[in-house]
């Protein structure tokens, strides 16, 4: 099967926003007119073909992100809907990680809400190039300039409009085109019939001036531009879209559309807008990695003709065909049933079939081409962040980093029989979320499930029920704290059982030190010339992550540890893997107690909004919260309070905010960082833990 799109028509996009903002409705939309979909179909009754999941079906929010194909004048659209909760932002991560632009949804009334500025960190790190759609213009309180003004002030980007509303409210009737100084007018409300007409004589002074600013900007970012500009010559459409193209990709400039996705207008010219302005694979910078064979960083140049590598980004289990893994080629192609490298796992992977998604609708196909999102199935060992690639050109591509888990809970099933069962439900949905972790406590035995907030832990506990059909008990949200050292420790260990039988023999010698914050647990084999053969190497390993699982002090998740292994000696008769495991374990506990170790406590970003008479209230019981106040910040006839505050102080304060606030403050919060409990509170927490 050959390309069916050039490179250049490639758009990989996602689409971002605040939680209810549109995004779910919007993608919707694009699929209606791309001809996906033949029905328009509403997040407000549960009939959306993105949200396919039955928990974003009845609570009408986006939890896992959908790559979906469609197709706009001539363009390959790759479209990726993510999640607004913060508690998914990992998928907002990797969906950035993956995609060459972005269109970021506002609300008209809103505009740039807290969760925006997240997500607009989140690109600025990956440097994604950004266009803004400004949707709900029909809503009561729709202020297209008001959000404009946000987007300067909040996100300081140089937001450039392309096009401004006609009327706002019920009376928004279309857009006026920036370029074309046309006006589109919606007569219906399906968006089938819609009119280029004059500017509405009301509008024709702010669309001149608005106009006359644009072209500004694109002159100042274009020499030839410039140019005519000064020289009074006609500027023609298509040059202005060329440099607005150019000044978008490059990030100096961020194209602001709008219209109403519900009530269908302006859908239609943001796609355009998406295929103008947004960049195709060969427009950004190559993706960057290590050779394997050399250890030097290089270039994997976007083009079917060049050695073939891919990222997968993200696990999902299937009910039909098992699991599904998601991946963006870089360069080269792939075909089904050819078998591709892992190189983040070093092994080999048999591509079963490989997919091509429409929210959860699948069509096969034979071959994937560099620039393209697909999904494969077949693959064992492939987990998200992994590097796919062809084994006789191996690359390592720079993988992504997840966030730990702040919040625990215990769960236990109902029956005895679904033991089993949760175990293996909870395997496999740890292997579709990276931030989503599972282990056995040591002390209580219970099985504890940790996750990034409690409506992520919820929702896991609901799709155990739904989809495993597990029926589970689950205890009160904790805090997930953790444990880690903060000197190095050596430590000799030997574990020798002689019991009448075969005896059991392992000797290990271990250097533990602390790594670098969020680096998690690093293991270095040093053993040379055979002093523990080879094959007990991984038990030593595997018995020092089982012990990383319930920390010396109380219990807790151990995190950032480099263990070397550098020495130890082993019996022909008595070793076994098991021994070595043991002594692995035995090994790390023991170092771990020599080497200061100390319980960390998550930290958590946190941003309130209320009205400024409850300023001092806000504040002052952020401060009782142990919370460091970052700083505040006017919004139209509220202030915002930005602080971080441990997680453990943060149970119950929706309810306080709202009381002390009279209903009127909001908030959110976010996971910042782990850092060491005070030793009066660290005392607390062991003396709770090691009486239970
Ligand atoms: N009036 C009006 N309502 C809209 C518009 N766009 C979306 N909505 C409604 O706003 C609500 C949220 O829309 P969604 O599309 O689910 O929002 P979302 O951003 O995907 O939300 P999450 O998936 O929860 O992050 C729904 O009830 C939509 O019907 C619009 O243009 N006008």
């Amino acid at each position: 099967m050959a390309r069916e799109c050039k490179l250049q028509d490639y758009r990989n996009i996602g689409i971002m926003a605040h939680i209810d903002a549109g995004k779910t409705t919007t993608t919707e939309r694009i699929l209606f007119y791309t001809g996906v979909n033949y029905k328009i179909g509403e997040t407000h009754d549960g009939a959306s073909t993105m949200d396919w999941m039955a928990q974003e079906k009845e609570r009408g929010i986006t939890i896992t992100s959908a790559a979906t194909t469609c197709y706009w004048k001539g363009h390959r659209l790759n479209i990726i809907d993510t999640p607004g909760h913060v508690d998914f932002t990992v998928e907002v991560e990797r969906s950035l990680r993956v995609l060459d632009g972005s269109v970021t949804v506002l609300c008209a009334k809103g505009g740039v809400e807290p969760q925006t500025e997240t997500v607009w960190r989140q690109a600025d790190n990956y440097q994604v190039p950004r266009m803004v759609y400004v949707n709900k213009m029909d809503i009561m309180g729709a202020d297209f300039y008001n959000v404009l003004n946000m987007l300067h002030e909040r996100l300081h980007c140089n937001a450039v409009p392309i096009q401004l509303p006609i009327g706002a409210e019920d009376d928004f009737k279309g857009i006026v085109d920036l370029l074309e100084m046309k006006a589109y007018v919606y007569y219906d409300d399906l968006g089938k019939d819609i009119r280029q007409e004059e500017i509405p004589e009301d509008l024709k002074e702010k669309a001149e001036q608005y106009h006359a600013d644009l072209i500004e900007h694109l002159a100042e970012v274009d020499d030839d531009l410039a140019e005519k500009y000064f020289a009074d010559e006609e500027i023609t459409i298509d040059e202005m879209k060329k440099v607005i193209r150019k000044s978008t990709i490059a990030n100096t400039m961020v194209p602001v559309t709008c219209g109403t996705s519900y009530r269908n207008k302006g859908v239609q010219k943001l796609l355009d807008a998406i295929v103008d302005y947004m960049p195709s694979p060969i427009d950004v910078p190559h993706i960057k990695g290590t050779d394997v064979n050399t250890g030097e960083e290089v270039e994997r140049i976007s083009g079917d003709d060049q050695p073939f590598a891919a990222l997968a980004f993200k696990i999902a289990t299937d009910p039909f065909v098992g699991k599904l893994c998601y991946f963006r080629v870089y360069s080269g192609v792939l075909t089904a049933g050819s078998t591709v490298y892992n190189s983040t796992k070093d092994k080999d992977e048999r591509i079963g079939r490989i997919v091509q998604m429409h929210s959860n609708a699948r069509k096969d196909i034979d071959t994937i081409y560099a620039g393209d999102i697909g999904a494969a199935i077949g693959l064992k060992n492939t987990t998200t962040g992994d590097t796919l690639c062809d084994e006789e050109h191996p690359v390592l591509l720079e993988s992504m980093e997840f966030p730990e888990p702040v919040i625990q809970l215990a769960i236990e099933p109902k029956t005895k029989a679904g033991q089993e069962k949760m175990g293996i439900a909870l395997a496999k949905l740890a292997e579709e979320d990276p931030t989503f972790r599972t282990y056995t406590s040591e002390e209580t035995g219970q099985t504890i499930i940790a996750g990034m907030g409690e409506l992520h832990l919820e929702i896991i506990v609901d799709r155990l029920l739904r989809e495993f059909k597990v029926e589970a008990n689950v205890g009160a949200p904790q805090v997930s704290y953790k444990e880690t050292i903060t000197a190095p420790a050596s430590v000799d260990y030997k574990y020798a059982k002689q019991s009448g039988g075969k005896g059991q023999y392992g000797h290990v010698k271990i250097n533990v030190e602390p790594n670098e914050s969020g680096k998690g647990y690093e293991f270095i084999n040093k053993v040379v010339g055979g002093a523990i053969p080879k094959e007990y190497i991984p038990a030593v390993d595997a018995g020092i992550r089982g012990a990383m699982e319930n920390g010396v002090l109380a219990g807790f998740q151990v995190v950032d540890v480099k263990v070397e292994l550098y020495d130890g000696s082993y019996h022909e008769v008595d070793s076994s893997e098991m021994a070595f495991k043991i002594a692995g374990s035995m090994a790390f506990k023991e170092a771990m107690r020599k080497a200061s170790p100390i319980i960390l406590e998550p930290i958590m970003k946190v941003c309130v909004i209320a009205p400024d008479d409850y300023l001092g209230t806000v504040i002052g019981d952020l401060n009782s919260r142990r919370g460091q106040i970052l700083g505040q910040e006017q919004r139209t006839g509220a202030v915002q309070v930005d602080a971080l505050v441990p997680l453990s102080e943060m149970f119950g304060y929706s309810n306080d905010l709202r009381s002390k606030t009279q209903g009127r403050g909001q908030y959110t919060m976010e996971p910042d960082s782990y850092i060491q409990v005070p030793k009066s509170i660290s005392e607390k927490i062991m003396a709770s833990r090691n009486k239970d």
